[in-house]
């Protein structure tokens, strides 16, 4: 089965735009998402610009922020602050990365977490790690939302992580053993890596290496999440996973494109959602 995150994701918006359309009536206002690009890093540019025409497709309210990669640290605080104080937004995105000359982990965390629709702020990793109700990171909570629609129970299921990210990695070894799974985190000291691999009922490849996974690395009738996002030799968009190789060997697998990066973007508008009706009080 080949897992069309695509596909997934666009049934998602057209609920969402449902539910912001029933928010528009009650509230009479629309949820809105600050989006803040700092440099011009072209991936980024993409995914700024994707995470607009998210918006504008479930029809909330969006500002893009953009600078030049001279922007300093201090003016980006400053910014933030002024959005963590503005009453008509509810969610606040930094794109990451950031110039080397901006501090990463201080951006994160001036955003208020009521905000934070990317999931990294302290206080939201501290929630996640305690089973907590938070804003949980896109792209492992649009891992979780393709597992449920395919139905697959991870309890007692041996899930193997490859990559140990904030982003990717940690959280979604988090969101898997809050489903019972049995979750080891691989990683690029990992010793016998293929055959760690091997075990997995549910192999999830976030290591940034084009094609590394190979069929020699899964076992018969896994499921295979491939989050990379990288460029074959060839310059063509593929993932970790070495998909042609492994596709006959699984149960089921995401592709690249198409697989997890459309719903990084839709998890971002639920997230946006959410945050909505937690300043809404609801
Ligand atoms: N503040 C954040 N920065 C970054 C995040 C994030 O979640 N928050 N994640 C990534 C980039 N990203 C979103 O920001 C992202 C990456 C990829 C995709 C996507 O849809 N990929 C497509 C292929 C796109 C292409 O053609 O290049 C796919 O896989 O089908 C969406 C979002 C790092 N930064």
């Amino acid at each position: 089965m080949i897992i069309s995150g695509k596909e997934i994701s666009t049934k998602i918006k057209d609920q969402l735009k449902e539910e912001v359309e029933q928010m528009k009536n009650k509230y009479d206002r629309l949820p809105k998402l600050a989006v803040i690009l700092v440099g011009e890093n072209q991936a980024s540019q993409v995914y700024v610009r994707n995470k607009e025409r998210g918006c504008s497709y479930v029809g909330m309210d969006s500002l893009k922020i953009t600078h030049d990669a001279t922007f300093s640290e201090e003016e980006l605080l400053n910014e933030i602050k002024q959005l963590n104080e503005d009453d008509t937004v509810d969610g606040i995105l930094v794109q990451l990365p950031l110039p080397d000359h901006i501090n990463e982990d201080k951006v994160l965390e001036a955003i208020d977490p009521s905000k934070d629709v990317d999931g990294f702020h302290p206080e939201n990793v501290a929630k996640l790690f305690l089973g907590q109700k938070s804003l949980v990171p896109c792209t492992p909570k649009g891992m979780m939302v393709l597992l449920d629609e395919i139905n697959y129970d991870l309890t007692g299921k041996e899930v193997v992580v490859v990559g140990r990210s904030n982003i990717v990695g940690k959280p979604v070894s988090l969101l898997c053993l809050q489903k019972n799974a049995t979750v080891t985190i691989a990683h690029s000291k990992t010793k016998d890596l293929k055959e760690v691999c091997q075990r997995a009922d549910v192999l999830i490849a976030a290591v940034g290496r084009a094609k590394m996974i190979n069929r020699d690395y899964v076992k018969e009738g896994a499921v295979v999440l491939d989050v990379g996002i990288n460029r074959d030799e060839n310059n063509k968009l593929c993932g970790d996973v070495d998909f042609e190789d492994v596709k006959d060997k699984v149960y089921a697998i995401t592709p690249v494109p198409g697989g997890i990066g459309p719903m990084t973007i839709t998890m971002l508008l639920h997230n946006t959602l959410e945050a909505f009706y937690h300043h809404q009080g609801e």
